[in-house]
């Protein structure tokens, strides 16, 4: 199908700063006009020089003989921009000479799939993928990840990326844009992937379970999408296993995302997937995320299996399968969470940085320096395992859930997800968890003219020099981000955010008064910075 005309195919004159538009490992932007305060950065014209920079920077690395044309395929999720976006993606990658391949609404783990998959029919494989989402952000933003056979890209490509694109863009002339056009007119092409990678997630289902035509059959399961992309779920995953779907909610996309963020993190999606569990007496609920790297799920008496305990549960099924092996995490897991996972299940966790990426690439690392690693995790719902290329699926944790439920029912245990819930028996948690987010004003003379970050180091060196020497407290003896420490049975951990200029607080404790005596440390430390705005914290330890 050809890209649709541009309405904007001429070189703009605006000076627009692209290295602003990176997120980490991702490139995040504004493409819808009406939001007072954020003016919109991720134009079409903006998107087709990126797209171009990729393509530039694809050819640079796999080198290749002149003979054959590089192939990428471009998904992207329910977004009201997603369209526009698209087309203006493949004028950039069609504008450099490569194939275009586009999969119209897609998960964010299809699309690394598609650098994988051996099959001339559907175009694949393909050499490079960019998937246009922003995962759960408002709907006025969007955003591009880039995979190609060895992974997601990381953050020094992506400044790479960047900074070719400025260049690109400024040397866009009306002549190159038409010719953009005109190719991206005549070369690109549409294919129905999402059908590949659901089937492959079937199979993989039908396959740990000893070939049973409908494993799951009596199995009540309700899917929630959030109106993202993860609608195909029920009908090309759950259905074909023989599962009833009905009452799974919000499947349909809408990048307005009228019911509830799309967020497995959010307190509103997650009561209103346990209230679809509840009502239609389900025996298990899953959720996902805008562009499905995420999920999370519900057992049948309206549980949740989120944060810490996803990760328990997952860590449950890793180490039957691999004994003993390190489980990689985040920086805000629970105390609770390594007692578990070292002391009931015999495995040993490591935890580390907070984002998917670092992770991911720690659990890598680890198995390079001859540490097995089988399951790096974050409590956001990105998870990762080695038998499944180290990509973070939202689908294919849940996978591994049917796995579970499915062999319980073929070795005769019957109903609900009892098999699930029995797996996170044991799992101490703290009576409160809170997470605050301090706010650090930039443009603060206390900051002297410095960055956020050296002000936030700073600020985080000086707790640190105050923990040591308050005896009540004890500072993690592994930490891998930002300041940890336990006391009052509990523990708190103050760290720079990934990409904000804030502090997020996360405190854990066996009451509201232990919780508060940590909050009260913390306010007194932080006391001498006065660019952190701390009434989030003052409000909580006197309300509290
Ligand atoms: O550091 P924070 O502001 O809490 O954000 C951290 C989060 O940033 C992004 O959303 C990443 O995709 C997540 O993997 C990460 O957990």
């Amino acid at each position: 199908m050809a890209a649709a005309p541009s309405t904007t195919a001429s070189p703009s004159t605006e000076k627009v700063d692209f290295l602003k538009l990176q997120n980490g490992s991702d490139i995040r932007g504004v493409a819808v006009a009406g939001v007072e305060g954020e003016p919109v950065n991720l134009t079409e014209p903006v998107t087709e020089a990126i797209a171009a920079a990729f393509a530039a920077w694809l050819l640079d690395k796999k080198k290749l003989d002149s003979s054959k044309r590089l192939r990428v395929s471009i998904g992207h999720d329910s977004r009201v921009s997603a369209q526009k976006l698209q087309d203006a993606v493949s004028r950039g990658i069609a504008g450099a000479g490569l194939d275009v391949v586009q999969y119209g609404l897609a998960s964010t783990p299809a699309m690394f799939n598609s650098t994988i998959t051996e099959d001339d029919n559907f175009s694949c494989p393909v050499d490079g993928s960019i998937m246009i989402t922003a995962s759960h952000l408002p709907y006025n933003r969007n955003g591009f990840k880039f995979f190609t056979n060895a992974g997601g890209l990381g953050k020094a490509d992506i400044k790479d990326i960047l900074e070719r694109a400025a260049n690109i863009y400024v040397n866009f002339t009306v002549e190159s844009m038409k010719d953009a056009e005109r190719k991206a007119a005549s070369s690109v092409k549409r294919v129905d992937y999402m059908d590949i990678y659901t089937s492959d997630l079937v199979a993989a289902v039908h396959k740990a379970t000893g070939n049973i035509e409908k494993p799951l059959d009596g199995f009540h399961i309700v899917v929630d999408a959030g109106n993202g992309a993860g609608g195909f779920f029920a009908a090309k995953v759950l259905e074909p296993l023989g599962a009833i779907t009905t009452g799974s909610q919000f499947l349909e996309p809408d990048g307005l995302f009228p019911n509830h963020i799309p967020n497995p993190e959010d307190k509103a999606a997650m009561k209103a997937i346990t209230q679809a569990v509840l009502d239609n007496k389900a025996d298990l609920g899953i959720i996902f995320d805008t562009d499905v790297d995420r999920s999370a799920a519900v057992d049948s008496t309206g549980r949740e299996l989120n944060r810490n305990r996803l990760i328990a549960l997952m860590s449950a099924i890793v180490l039957e399968e691999h004994p003993g092996t390190t489980i990689v995490t985040d920086s805000v897991t629970s105390d609770g969470l390594t007692a578990f996972i070292e002391g009931k299940l015999g495995g040993k966790h490591h935890r580390f940085k907070r984002g998917y990426k670092n992770v991911i690439d720690e659990a890598i690392r680890l198995n390079s320096v001859g540490e097995e690693s089988h399951l790096a995790i974050e409590t956001s719902g990105h998870g990762a395992l080695k038998e499944n290329h180290w990509l973070d699926d939202g689908a294919y944790l849940m996978v591994k859930l049917l796995n579970k439920l499915a062999s319980a029912r073929a070795s005769g245990v019957t109903g609900d997800s009892k098999v699930l819930t029995e797996l996170v028996e044991g799992l101490e948690e703290p009576a409160v968890a809170v997470e605050l987010r301090l706010k650090i004003d930039q443009s603060h003379p206390d900051l002297k003219g410095g960055s956020f970050r050296e002000y936030g180091e700073a600020l985080l060196k000086h707790l640190e020099n105050i923990t040591e020497s308050d005896p009540k407290l004890q500072k993690a003896p592994v930490n891998y981000e930002g300041v940890r420490a336990s006391g009052y049975g509990g523990w708190f951990l103050l760290r720079l955010s990934l990409h904000d200029p804030v502090l997020p607080l996360n405190i854990e404790a066996p009451s509201d008064e232990d919780a508060v005596k940590l909050g009260l440390a913390v306010l007194a430390a932080v006391d001498e910075f006065p660019a952190l705005d701390t009434s989030a914290l003052g409000k909580y330890v006197r309300v509290s």
